[in-house]
């Protein structure tokens, strides 16, 4: 049986996606792209200040979903040239994916990436752009820890606020 990997989900399985993949030997990270065009409007773009309408961060579809055993974490996380070559940034910091999302019954696992684009102009993404990269790590737990059986029914907020 496999152990852990990324699958195309149902609704991009006609659209020609690549599975991510490691740019060389020693690299931890998966490089995700887009799974189509997008544009990540810059928070400058309406006036001079940020407000909250254009500071709200955009889900970018990757069109992917990744399976690994359940004490094990897929960490998103910037690629270093985002920032400086695109003004790109993941406002979640790192995002997290957790191994219970994979096939959750609202939307099948999908993994999406938050971003936010500080430069001045709109950031255009084509579809198979790299956007960021996710990295397996193994996670630990409490001795007093609780949640044997508990189950994730989606995600972006959903066990409450
Ligand atoms: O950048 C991200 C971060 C999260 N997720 C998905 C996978 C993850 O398993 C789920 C929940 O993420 P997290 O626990 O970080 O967010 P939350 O706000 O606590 O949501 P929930 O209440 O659903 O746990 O959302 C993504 O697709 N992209
Ligand atoms: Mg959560």
């Amino acid at each position: 049986m496999k152990k852990r990997g990324f699958e195309i989900v149902t609704r991009y399985q006609e659209q020609n996606l690549s599975l991510p993949q490691r740019q060389t030997q020693a690299a931890a990270g998966y490089d995700i792209a887009a799974a189509t065009d997008f544009t990540v409007p810059s928070i400058w773009n309406s006036g001079a200040q940020p407000t909250s309408q254009n500071l709200k961060p955009v889900l970018v579809p990757t069109g992917l979903k990744a399976y690994m055993p359940e004490d094990e974490v897929l960490l998103l996380v910037s690629r270093s040239s985002s920032p400086l070559k695109r003004g790109l940034i993941l406002p979640n910091s790192v995002g997290v994916i957790d191994a219970d999302y994979y096939n959750n019954t609202n939307n099948e696992g999908e993994i999406f990436v938050q971003m936010l684009n500080f430069f001045s102009e709109d950031y255009q993404i084509k579809k198979g752009d790299r956007i960021c990269q996710g990295i397996f790590v193994n996670y630990l737990t409490t001795a007093d820890d609780h949640q044997q059986g508990a189950k994730r029914l989606g995600g972006f907020g959903s066990s409450g606020d």
